[in-house]
């Protein structure tokens, strides 16, 4: 029998520090817990945010730069400094990290599509390996570009038909702040328009799209029956209590009954 698979979604926030430097204790302890993660027989793919962020300090931003020319340049410069930490803390595992840049012109591709299907099943084969996956964004222009990893985790999740798409973030899930409130919603069981309508965007300079792609995700995944939970990474060993059924964040159930496509049938946006 297939092992179970995971798609696991690093946000910026969840990555760095208040000041925006990259967090590395946080990642020495998420690399942990995904270890903890494969010893319970789990294959996970990683979806990384953070190569923007890395960039945008070591090049000097304190300010999301909106040109797309000095995105490009922060994410090449980012992209390996995040990397070199990533394979830091898996080696002193015994794991070997494995870099995967996408766009989604790629994924609209029927052939590049396919492509990058038979490579992750190749590295899931190989027990030690974990892919570490992000949008090629030094190569992404505006056609071409998802411009957000929500998105692009839930593809990963439809077309590697993962079991579960866990979207980490810098909050605790969902949450209702209507009515002067802060209340966290636990179950979704139908996004509606009352639940897209709690959703807004990022007020942070290194991330993308706030809860509103994070919606988006979730709509995109559950359509191929795959379910999601939106979790704060920073509680502790969290991805370990997700696994032992702990209803942390949000839990975003499949509705069988809108269940519509599969891995060969993702419509991009
Ligand atoms: N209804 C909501 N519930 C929770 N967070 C929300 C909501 N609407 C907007 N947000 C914002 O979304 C942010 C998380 O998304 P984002 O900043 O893009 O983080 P990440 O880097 O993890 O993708 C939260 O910190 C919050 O400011
Ligand atoms: N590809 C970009 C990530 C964009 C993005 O979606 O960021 P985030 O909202 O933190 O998940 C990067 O590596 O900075």
């Amino acid at each position: 029998m297939r092992p179970k698979r995971w798609v696991v979604k690093f946000g910026t926030g969840v990555l760095s520090t208040k000041e925006g430097s990259l967090d590395l204790q946080q990642m020495e302890n998420l690399t942990k817990q995904l270890i903890e993660i494969k010893k319970r027989q789990i294959d996970v793919i990683v979806v990384s945010s953070g190569a923007i962020g890395c960039g945008m300090e070591i090049l000097g931003y304190e300010k999301r730069p909106d040109n797309i020319e000095e995105l490009q340049a922060c994410s090449t410069l980012g992209q390996p400094f995040l990397m070199h930490y990533y394979k830091k803390f898996f080696s002193s595992y015994g794991f070997h990290v494995a870099q995967i840049l996408v766009t989604y012109f790629d994924l609209d591709s029927v052939s590049l599509r396919r492509n990058i299907q038979k490579l992750l099943e190749n590295l899931l084969l190989k027990k030690t390996v974990i892919p570490i996956i992000n949008e090629n964004d030094c190569v992404s222009y505006e056609e071409i570009r998802f411009g957000d990893n929500d998105r692009l985790s839930s593809h990963i999740a439809v077309l590697m038909n993962a079991d579960r798409l866990i979207i980490l973030s810098n909050v605790a899930g969902l949450m209702d702040y209507s009515n002067g409130e802060k209340k966290l919603i636990s179950y979704v069981d139908r996004i509606d328009d009352r639940i897209e309508k709690l959703a807004e965007g990022t007020r942070s300079e290194r991330s993308v799209g706030g809860m509103v792609t994070k919606i988006e995700a979730a709509k995109i995944s559950l359509s191929a029956g795959i379910q999601v939970q939106i979790a704060d990474g920073r509680e502790k060993d969290v991805l370990v209590r997700i696994y032992d059924g702990e209803p942390l964040g949000t839990l975003f159930k499949v509705n069988k009954n809108e269940r519509s496509f599969g891995a060969d049938s993702v419509s991009l946006p």
